[in-house]
């Protein structure tokens, strides 16, 4: 069995992983394949988020505290696979994760979703459906009990397929899976926008961590420790009265305020305080002002059980840790350092990127100029993730000049809009094979981002090329943005936010679209966006990634 302790992240007790053989039409050992930089049977093993994982087909590398068990008999078949995991998962599970080690953008959240389908439903078993609605057996989550009676009802668990031990009628979630079953599949797959994000999380170089002040736009290399306790002192927690001993109280004259030092209290007094003041030496409670009840000269509390002192160190004590490497520097983590007298930290970034436009055309006046429409909008993307944008300048249609745009200069990253779509004016791919770049992405698959690139160049920037059309630029940045800075600074993986869609994708293509709710809680997605102009995302609160014929009520993930 798995040494694997279960991890509070997963979402099942247990997993198996159907790992055959037998990719007749690919080929390839499937298991082993490689997309976006992530082996699929690798992609599996995550995709149980932790929980004890049993893989079930010939030997092979894996994680450690994963055990390798082999079907009966050998290449048996997907239901013998079950049957020999099933004898190898912790008898203790109560749900099973049943998935193939072919999919390859599985992730734990999709088993997530479908343990809480199963369980909303108290069915046996919830299984995934792919986009054109046809079942998927081995993406399933199993009540234990059920999938060994199922196992355990049938005559030889070799050579039947697992649909017969899955009752009709099992609830299905509709999932974005990609097929890898031909040569064909398996270049669609690694050129996903899910495969493609994957793929640079898992390449792209890590900038060197320093030390300083917190950058909005960094990412902290390591823990936030607070230096001083918070608060700092004893403090009130409200308006009121320090008061020092029992009740009853003298009151005495002045009052104590944040910011100033009050002289000490002698027993049996009590005086004026504000909320966050020092308590005053000798003062043991705080009774707020609607507390307090007065006789004459003398204070006394309604309820003797309260007291509104917020003692020093209560929050945090120095040496805390407040927040993991791989958190945002953001406002408020920012404020969460002053509070705790931190001012300095380990962090990466923020990303420099250096944006280009490009093209005779854009800017030129006369005939056959246009005006630059793209460059704005493509900044505040990259902003509003915490990028620094440097306006790069505009490049001609020259090789020279996009021979100059790739040299180092302190830019983490060099944008270029325009150019990148592998036709006539196509100056970036000659530019880039000169310099010796690696192509990383050589377009996307997913609408517009046809002509999206991205490149390293040896001792260099990296090089993002975006689709000249400025909403196909704009799109291509909200695509990028992010995994691209979660890579250079070490960002801690993040739960995507998903969009509930009110209209059809009807096309069989992932698609980047601005978006809009429609006010009943579930997001508007237009027919058709044109892409050389901006007109079909003014006033557009979000962009959405929305998978291949999702359905209304289908999840988007939100890019921006
Ligand atoms: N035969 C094909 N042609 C095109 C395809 C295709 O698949 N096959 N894809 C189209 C798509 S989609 C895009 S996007 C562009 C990408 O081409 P480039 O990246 O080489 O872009 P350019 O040719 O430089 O420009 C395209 C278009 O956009 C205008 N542009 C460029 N920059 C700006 C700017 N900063 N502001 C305003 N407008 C800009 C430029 O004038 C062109 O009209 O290729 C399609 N063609
Ligand atoms: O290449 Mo375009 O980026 O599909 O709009």
């Amino acid at each position: 069995m798995t040494s694997t302790d279960p991890d509070p992240a997963a979402s099942c007790d247990a997993a198996v992983v159907v790992a055959g053989g037998g990719a007749r039409r690919l080929g390839r050992d499937k298991p082993e394949v490689v997309i976006g930089g992530r082996r699929l049977l690798d992609a599996a093993v995550a995709a149980a988020g932790g929980a004890p994982t049993v893989v079930v087909g010939p030997p092979r590398a894996v994680p450690a505290g994963v055990a390798v068990v082999r079907e009966d008999p050998p290449g048996g078949g997907p239901l013998a696979a079950i049957a020999a995991g099933l004898a190898a998962v912790p008898p203790g599970a109560r749900t099973i994760a049943v998935l193939a080690a072919d999919l390859p953008d599985v992730e734990a959240s999709d088993l997530a979703r479908l343990a809480a389908l199963r369980a909303a439903t108290d069915a046996p078993v919830a299984l995934a459906e792919d986009r054109h609605g046809r079942a998927q057996y081995l993406l399933a989550v199993w009540d234990a009990a059920a999938l060994r009676a199922a196992v355990a009802g049938i005559d030889s668990a070799a050579g039947g397929p697992v649909r017969a031990i899955v009752p009709p009628d099992a609830p299905r979630l509709r999932l974005p899976l990609a097929d890898v079953d031909t040569p064909g599949d398996l270049a669609r797959a690694e050129a996903s926008p899910l495969a493609v994000r994957r793929l640079l999380r898992a390449t792209l170089p890590a900038l060197p961590a320093a030390g300083g002040p917190p950058v909005l736009g960094s990412v902290l290399a390591e823990p936030l420790a607070a230096a001083a306790p918070f608060p700092p002192f004893d403090q009130s927690a409200m308006d009121g009265w320090a008061a020092a001993g029992p009740p009853p109280w003298r009151a005495v004259d002045g009052a104590t305020l944040a910011g100033h030092a009050a002289p000490p209290l002698a027993v049996g007094a009590a005086v004026r305080i504000a909320t966050g003041a020092r308590l005053p030496a000798g003062a043991d409670r705080v009774i707020r002002d609607e507390e307090i009840s007065r006789d004459g000269p003398l204070l006394t509390c309604i309820d003797p059980g309260r007291n509104d002192v917020r003692p020093a160190g209560s929050a945090w004590p120095a040496g805390a840790v407040l927040a993991p490497a791989g958190t945002a520097v953001d406002p408020v983590l920012i404020s969460l350092a002053t509070a705790a007298g931190v001012d300095a930290v380990a962090a990466r970034g923020p990303v420099r990127i250096r944006l280009h436009s490009s093209g005779d055309e854009v800017g030129a006046t006369g005939g056959a100029g246009l005006p630059e429409t793209a460059w704005g909008p493509v900044a505040a993307t990259f902003g509003a993730v915490g990028c620094e944008v440097l306006r790069g300048p505009h490049l001609p249609d020259a090789p020279a000049s996009f021979r100059a745009a790739l040299l180092p200069d302190g830019a983490d990253v060099v944008a270029i809009i325009g150019a990148t779509g592998r036709g006539a004016a196509d100056r970036l791919r000659g530019a880039l094979s000169e310099t010796g770049a690696t192509l990383l992405v050589d377009g996307v698959d997913v609408r517009p981002g046809g002509s999206l690139l991205v490149a390293t160049v040896p001792d260099g920037p990296i090089v993002l090329g975006l689709g000249g059309n400025p909403m196909a630029a704009m799109l291509g940045a909200a695509l990028l943005a992010r995994p691209v800075r979660a890579a250079l600074l070490c960002e801690a993986p993040r739960a995507a936010e998903l969009l509930p869609l009110a209209d059809a994708n009807l096309d069989d293509r992932w698609r980047m679209l601005p978006v809009e709710p429609d006010g009943a809680g579930r997001w508007r997605v237009p027919a058709t966006v044109a892409t050389p102009h901006l007109r079909d995302a003014v006033a557009r609160r979000a962009v959405a990634l929305v998978p291949p014929l999702a359905r209304p009520g289908d999840l988007a993930e939100r890019l921006a």
